[in-house]
């Protein structure tokens, strides 16, 4: 299981760092430039402010003309620090989503297939598309606004200082007493948010009901309830938000009106006033100008958390130990597959162990079926068979060779597996079913179809097998299942594991699904989960396992002989 990394305190900063860190020297480079490009915006305002200070003091105009040419320069200075920063941001910002999205995809390959059947696909699309995107907004832009924020005043105090060292403090005030406003506003802001999303979900699932199942409703005449459950729904949701805009809009509304210009600029006047009236109008031009980058802080600081959560979630699954790939050994199973399993332990989250060792042999040719209550270890068996995962005690062999010794590329031109999550690629049909044997011709796929019980079917498709699925159609769940059985027949591997089908169909698909496992269970090495007692009852060797034990094992008449635990689960099941 991947572990949220950085949920807690501030080591969301560390997966950030580390991911930035082979952009970091342009990155810095950007930052610097925006740097020169703040202070270089503040330049104009303090020459200004000196130009009429030093007038105001009856330096004559004649000596003054270096301060107008330093402010007019520092206009296209500016200018080009501020194209130069962005284009230096951008090109870090390009080469980091293109090292990210390679490695994520390497790293997928690199994965288990375990892995992917306990996350679904929209994990990998959003640390794909969405987290890499959240980084975009950092690196390009939120992190340019947080350098002008805090650079700017910076400079601004830093020319006011000069000219009196208290009172660049007094325009601190009005700042500081935004931001302890703007804080207290978003102090709960974790826990409104979660309130927030469970009232929207509620709002959400009532709408689905209200309209999903608007036909029911309307038969048995529950039209009244079903709409109180929305309008409640929806009122409650009203109310969440209304209190909570009640209850941030003053806070958020007083940080805004403290921090802006005209505040800063009377307080600015009125210290100038109070303490120190000649050097007030430097200080009206330069430090009015400090709070306006601090209102745009608020949306980059956001811009980075953001960032920042999606760094770590990139990191988390960055982090999902990769199926070490370092085996050579190769295998022949031209004259048959024996697959065995010896003192097999594992667990998946390295503390429950869920198999405690396995002893098990495949014949070549032989159907093996794997039966026993939910949870007792059936799919964790077939699982370590295909290598899902790596087991974690004792070792699974192929005709005697470990599979962690064979390439994983090697491994699955001998190992196949049908599983009742049939996932079709969005490409022909045709692709779909040479997904183990790209170069396959067109006779051997369509061979398979027919062997698959689905030739017919996909002929009469619109495009026959050039139909794009998931596009052009969408098969049902009977026919998905026998495309993949075509698929698997097509990739002729000699050792099958499948995941025997709980999904209801129709009585004639069912019958079509038997006999085109029946074509492909022929003369492999198959290993079969059984999810109902009456289709193993001509196997070769049935196995019952019990809290990740092996029980019993036997043909299904002896079994039933021995009078045991499968006895009474077959008495039980007829
Ligand atoms: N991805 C997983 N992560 C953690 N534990 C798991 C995972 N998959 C299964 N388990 C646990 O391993 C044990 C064996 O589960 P397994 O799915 O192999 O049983 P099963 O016999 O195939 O059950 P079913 O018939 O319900 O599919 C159970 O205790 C289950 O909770």
């Amino acid at each position: 299981m991947t572990k949220p990394i950085g949920r807690t305190g501030h080591p969301e900063v560390k997966p950030l760092r580390a991911l930035l860190a082979p952009v970091r020297g342009r990155l810095l480079a950007g930052l610097a430039c925006q740097a020169g490009a703040a202070i270089a915006g503040i330049t104009p305002f303090a020459a200004a402010a000196e130009l009429c200070r030093r007038l105001l003091a009856g330096t004559p105009m004649s000596a003054l003309w270096p301060l107008v040419v330093i402010a007019l320069v520092a206009l296209p200075v500016r200018a080009v620090l501020l194209v130069a920063a962005s284009t230096l941001t951008h090109l870090a910002d390009n080469d980091l989503q293109l090292s990210l999205r390679r490695r994520l995809a390497r790293h997928l390959t690199r994965l288990p297939l375990g892995w992917f059947a306990a996350h679904d696909s929209g994990r990998v699309k959003r640390a794909v598309s969405d987290d890499v995107g959240a980084l975009h907004h950092l690196v390009a832009h939120a992190l340019l606004d947080l350098t002008t924020a805090i650079v700017a005043p910076l400079a601004a105090a830093a020319y006011l200082a000069t000219l009196d060292p208290w009172l660049p403090l007094v325009t601190v005030l009005p700042i500081a007493a935004g931001m302890a406003l703007h804080r207290k506003a978003m102090r709960d802001v974790g826990a409104r948010m979660r309130e927030y999303q469970a009232a929207t979900a509620a709002l959400d699932s009532a709408v689905v009901e209200f309209f999903d199942g608007i036909a029911e409703v309307k038969a048995f005449g529950q039209t009244g309830r079903a709409h109180r459950r929305f309008t409640e729904a929806a009122a409650r949701y009203g109310e969440f938000v209304a209190g909570w805009a009640r209850s941030v809009t003053p806070a958020m509304a007083w940080s805004q009106f403290a921090m802006s210009p005209l505040v800063t600029l009377f307080v600015l006047l009125l210290a100038g006033v109070l303490f120190s009236p000649a050097d007030t109008i430097p200080f009206v031009i330069v430090g009015a100008g400090l709070s306006g980058p601090l209102l745009a802080v608020g949306y980059s600081i956001q811009d980075t958390r953001a960032g920042q959560a999606a760094a770590a979630d990139i990191a988390g699954l960055l982090a999902t130990p990769e199926l070490p790939d370092t085996g050579a050994a190769t295998v022949d199973t031209g004259g048959g597959a024996r697959l065995e399993f010896s003192a097999v332990r594992f667990s998946y989250d390295g503390e429950t162990e869920v198999l405690h060792g396995i002893d098990l042999t495949l014949e070549p040719g032989t159907v093996t079926a794997l039966v026993g209550p939910s949870g007792s270890g059936k799919s964790t068996v077939a699982a370590l068979a295909a290598r899902f995962h790596d087991v974690t005690g004792g070792a699974v062999r192929l005709n005697g060779t470990d599979l962690r010794d064979l390439p994983v590329s090697q491994l699955y031109r001998h190992i196949g597996f049908v599983l009742q999550d049939v996932r079709m690629l969005r490409t022909s049909v045709a692709g779909n079913i040479r997904l183990g044997r790209p170069d396959a011709p067109l006779e051997d796929v369509h061979a398979a179809a027919r062997a698959a019980r689905i030739h017919d079917r996909l002929l009469a498709l619109p495009r026959g097998y050039d139909t794009v699925l998931g596009e052009e159609v969408t098969l049902s769940t009977g026919e998905a299942q026998r495309v993949s059985i075509a698929r698997a027949l097509l990739a002729d591997t000699p050792v099958l594991i499948l995941d025997e089908a709980t999904a209801s169909v129709d009585p004639e698909s069912e019958a079509a699904i038997q006999d085109a496992l029946s074509a492909l269970v022929a003369g492999r090495t198959t290993l079969v989960i059984a999810h109902r007692l009456a289709t193993v009852t001509e196997v070769d060797q049935i196995v019952v396992l019990d809290q990740g034990r092996i029980t019993e094992r036997g043909t299904h008449d002896q079994l039933v002989a021995a009078g045991g635990g499968y006895a009474r689960m077959w008495e039980y099941a007829a």
